[in-house]
């Protein structure tokens, strides 16, 4: 069964066709990965899926229902969520603060009014910040709670930005590019984390260009050259694939 599927989606840029009448599914409870070369129109799709950006024409679908048109806060109470580079301000917040604050601001509620808005709203607060712990542990950030957000390497920074979506408590959770800038020790460890949140029931599409890790997390692979779905299946394959090499040449190589 397909959680969410894009019909005929485009979306331009001026004169520039980002997107051009993409159409794919994602199967639920799949790690279904992204990849292609430079320009290919990855990050312009998963934006659009996150509802950051509309696109032009075409309908996408979460669990059969058209969602093109809502907003990223509103397909966060639908159950899309997406990681985001830790921002700059975050980094002053601790890492307990940075995970308790996601559902406020992915649930679209309000901060002041939890703060400031009684008791209902403060139980509210006791909820989430026990859910917050676990999900910290889970994560292996429970020890580094009460640190700044911003003295974490760059893989713990990774681990938070996922912890922070998760507790949106999403059915589909975006990644772009999830092991950037993460060094080896800790890039196999949110390889497990990100398998072990699929195994509990999670569906991931994750755009990405380190070959090794799309081979290593997923089953399904979509490549996308020219703003569409070029080809689709196990890594493998497609590294076989005379279409896909072709559309690599001039961009990244499938190879690596
Ligand atoms: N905001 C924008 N304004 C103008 N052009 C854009 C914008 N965003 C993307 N583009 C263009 O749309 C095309 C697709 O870009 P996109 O970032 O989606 O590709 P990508 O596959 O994610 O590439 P990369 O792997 O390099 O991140 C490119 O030609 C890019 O220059």
């Amino acid at each position: 069964m397909s959680l969410l599927e894009l019909d005929r989606v485009s979306k331009s840029f001026g004169g520039v066709k980002a997107v051009n009448s993409c159409a794919f599914t994602v199967e639920a409870g799949s790690i279904t990965g992204m990849i292609g070369p430079n320009g290919a129109g990855k990050t312009t799709t998963l934006n659009m899926i996150a509802g950051e950006l509309r696109a032009d024409t075409g309908r996408i679908l979460f669990d059969g229902t058209e969602i093109q048109r809502k907003r990223p806060h509103e397909l966060a109470r639908t159950g899309i969520a997406r990681t985001f580079q830790l921002a700059r301000e975050l980094g002053r917040l601790t890492v307990m603060e940075n995970v308790c604050l996601a559902p406020y601001g992915q649930r679209g509620e309000s901060l002041m009014w939890s703060l400031f808005g009684g008791k209902g709203a403060r139980a509210q607060e006791r909820g989430i910040q026990e859910q917050a712990r676990e999900v910290l542990a889970t994560f292996n950030l429970y020890d580094k709670r009460n640190d700044l957000a911003a003295s974490l390497s760059g893989g713990q920074k990774k681990l938070l930005e996922i912890a922070r979506a998760v507790m949106a408590e999403p059915r589909l959770l975006l990644m772009d590019e999830p092991t950037a800038g993460v060094n080896p020790a800790l890039r196999d460890r949110l390889l497990e984390h990100i398998r072990r949140v699929n195994e509990q029931g999670l569906t991931v599409l994750i755009v990405e260009h380190n070959l090794s890790v799309i081979e290593e997390l997923c089953d399904d692979v979509i490549v996308m050259a020219a703003g569409t779905m070029l080809k689709r299946g196990r890594l493998a394959e497609l590294r076989r694939d005379s279409d896909v090499m072709a559309a690599y040449i001039g961009g990244d190589n499938v190879g690596s």
